[in-house]
Order: structure tokens, then sequence, then C-alpha cells
């Protein structure tokens, strides 16, 4: 195993504390996985399902082979995250339009989102690195996760959140597990910038997704999709898309399962943004060789608000070894698949809900056809934005939607119900 430069390909040890290379590239883990045997890893997965209290029987390590293999087990932070739900709805489906379609909970996640399939990852390579001290910029959930994880390590955690347009519930949870909060104002993206000059000389080990041990983790919510449907992904895997970790993670796991022979075939790719923080669909839609960083970023779903997504090249690279297609959807549209998916049982917040936003335009622009397959992924539980829920709650209120009742009298009772 080594880490390389995903442009200039200059190679560096797996101990190299470094997130760029002097060229500007991001890095990525490399391993060779021509020695690794498909159907003998399918058996192994397989067999760690039944694992409990080791860290196999996280829906992380239990890909070990394929997510970090020189790491001591010893080592391992784990809370056996991963081993979320994917879930058949038939009024996502209506929603959407495509008949066979499933949702990939990863809500369903320790701290409630998906940042803690890669989380667990950063965090126990910096452990393992010596690092005591772990920082991030966020909009609430990787601060969320990195506080968590640091918390259970044993080690303390700093992280950089925006003043503004981040949910409280979010604040709250980060600061719940113990992380020192440096609040400031400007976006994640000011964040980023200010950690990748300063983290060494703070000693800061960064857990954000420039990270590449992140996107190591996060491959693992694809094997998990692939190994509950017996191997076979859908024709299509639609994912809202940010700071554009997500994206990247998923098409690496893609390449790494067809190296292997775990799978035989690509599915399609699509990438869903915020209308107003949408620089990478832009990019994509015009044609554009370089991504033009959105300064104002602005959307509802405050998860999304990143003008300048570190990892838009690897994304770029997904996209085109997968045939992938961006969109993007208006504050209202995802407020409308949120309502959707929360009202069919399943709840998600509403960055996760623009995956099934997208695929209902990605249908109705001839894109995805109605008898293809697909998996949505679900990034964030619904609790985690308590500021975007009562919003269209009391909306619903208004429309009459929402059953109100003042007093438990029963002639009052009769007229409600
Ligand atoms: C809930 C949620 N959904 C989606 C995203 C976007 O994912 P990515 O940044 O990996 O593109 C984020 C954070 O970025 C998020 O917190
Ligand atoms: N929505 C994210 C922002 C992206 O963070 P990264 O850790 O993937 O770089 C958050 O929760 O902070």
């Amino acid at each position: 195993m080594k880490l390389s430069c995903t442009e200039c390909g200059q190679e560096r040890s797996l101990t190299d504390p470094v997130w760029r290379c002097e060229c500007g590239g991001l890095l990525q883990v490399e391993q060779s996985l021509g020695a690794l045997d498909g159907e003998k890893l399918r058996h192994v997965f397989d067999e760690r399902l039944a694992e409990r209290n080791t860290p196999y029987a996280s829906g992380v390590w239990r890909y070990k082979e394929l997510i970090h293999p020189e790491l001591p087990m010893e080592g391992i932070v784990t809370k056996y995250e991963g081993n979320t739900g994917l879930y058949g709805s038939e009024p996502v489906r209506r929603f959407t339009g495509v008949r066979n379609l499933r949702l990939k909970a990863q809500s369903e996640n320790p701290s409630g989102s998906f940042k803690d399939n890669g989380m667990t990852v950063a965090v126990s390579q910096g452990a393992w690195l010596g690092y005591e001290r772990f920082a991030c910029s966020s909009t609430g959930n990787t601060s969320s996760s990195l506080a968590m994880y640091a918390a259970l390590s044993g080690k303390a955690s700093y992280v950089f959140v925006p003043e503004e347009g981040v949910a409280d519930g979010k604040v709250l949870q980060t600061a719940a597990y113990g992380a020192r909060m440096i609040r400031f104002q400007g976006t994640y993206d000011d964040g980023i910038r200010f950690l990748e000059r300063h983290a060494a000389e703070l000693e800061l080990y960064v857990c954000n997704s420039i990270n590449p041990f992140r996107i190591e983790g996060q491959k693992s919510i694809v094997y998990e999709i692939a190994q509950a449907l017996n191997w076979t992904l859908p024709e299509w895997i639609v994912l809202p898309g940010g700071a554009l970790s997500n994206g990247s993670a998923l098409g690496k796991g893609l390449r790494d399962m067809v190296a292997t022979g775990l799978i035989s075939r690509m599915p399609r790719v699509a990438i869903v943004q915020a209308e107003g923080a949408s620089p990478f669909h832009r990019m994509i839609e015009h044609g554009l060789k370089e991504l033009v960083p959105e300064p104002r970023p602005h959307t509802l779903a405050s998860a999304l608000n990143i003008g300048n997504p570190p990892s838009w090249k690897k994304a770029a690279d997904v996209l085109q070894a997968t045939r992938g297609v961006t969109v993007s959807v208006t504050d209202e549209e995802i407020m409308e698949a949120k309502a959707v998916i929360d009202r069919a049982g399943i709840g998600c917040e509403p960055a996760s809900a623009a995956s099934a936003a997208g695929l209902r335009k990605l249908v109705a622009q001839g894109i995805v056809d109605k008898d293809e397959t697909a998996v949505c992924i679900l990034t964030g539980h619904m609790l985690k934005d308590a500021d975007a829920l009562q919003r269209y709650m009391a909306r619903a209120a208004d429309d009459g939607g929402m059953p109100v009742s003042s007093a438990l009298e029963l002639g009052q009772l009769k007229e409600c119900l």
C-alpha cells in the first residue's frame, strides 16, 4: 500500500500525514488488488456478517482487505458503523417514477450520517500515526462524526464550523461529544483552506475528505449495497454532492470491485447538487475543464453549502469511468422529496433527499428510464436538521396537513380525526 498523487502520480509513504502533493493534487491510497480473488473475498465477507463484537462486525471493517489491510486490528477505532438498511419504498418509487428503486439509509449510522464510514478509518489511521489532536472544517455532520470517534479513542477534536447556515442540532451534537468548537465567519471552504495551510504547524490531523483514508472508508457504502444485492449492482446509483467525497469514494469502491472480480459490471453514477451550491454540475453541464468555485453557496440543505468541493477532480474521473451524470435541484424540489421519504417511514435530512429529487428529474429528462434499477443514497438522519423540519411542518399545518388539537376534548378530537 502507498499514497500517490491523483494528478502527477508522485508516490509517498502511507504514514506521510500530507493531504496535497506539491503540484496541488489530492492524494489517494493505492494497493495492488491483483492478488485478491473476488470469489474468495465474497465468501469471507459473507461469513463475517455473523461477527459480533469484533471489528469485523463493522460494515466498514468487514471489508478490511479492501479498506486498510495494513492497519493492526487493535488499532481500529470502531462503533460498528455501517450495517445500514437498504429499503424498498412504494411512495418513493412512485415519486421518482423508477419502478425498481432502493434507498440506502446511511442515516442509521452511529452519529447519524454517512461520514462515520470514512471517519472510523481516518481516526484509526491518525491514532496509529500517533496524533493526539484531530480537526475538521464542517457544516455539522463531519464534525459530529469526528467528535464521536475522537471521544471514543480518548483524543481531542477541534472543529471549525461556520457561524451561519449550519443546523443547530449538529452543532449541539458535536459539542456534546466534547469537541472544541471554533465558530467563524465564512464557509466550509474557508475552513478547509485554513486547515490546509496551518494544520501541520498546529499538529492537527485533518479528518476532512481531503484525507485519503476518509475516502477509503466511504468505499464501504457501495460494498455493502453490492453485498446486500448478492454482488449485483443496480443500473444507477444516485447520491447528493457537496464536497464530492462520497462520489469519489463510490467510484473508487466500484473500481476495486471490478478489479477483484467482486462485480462484473459498473453501474452509472448520478451526482445531484443543490441549485445554490452546484459548481460541479455547472462545470459538467458546460463541458468545462476546471471547476469555477461558487463564492456564496446557498441552499436550505445546509450540509451542501459548499462552493469549492476539494474532490471535484476525483469525482469527474468517476463520472467518466461510469458514464455518469450530474443534475441540480431546487430547495423546493429537495423539500418535496424529503416529505415523501419522511412520510414513507424512512426519513432523512434535506441534503439526502436531493438524491430522490435528482432521480425524479433525471427520469423527467429521459436520462434514467423508469424500467432501470436504481439505489439512492440517503446520507443523513431526519433529526439532524430540526430547523428544516420545523419549517416544513409549520407549512404542513398551514395547509391543514397536520392534525393539531389543543385539548383532550372528545368533541374537538372527533372533528380532527
Ligand atoms: C448529509 C449530507 N449529505 C450529503 C453531503 C455531501 O456529500 P459530499 O460532501 O461527500 O459530496 C454531506 C456533506 O458534505 C452531508 O453532510
Ligand atoms: N457536509 C460536510 C462537508 C464536507 O465535509 P468533508 O469532511 O467531506 O470534507 C460536513 O458535514 O461537514
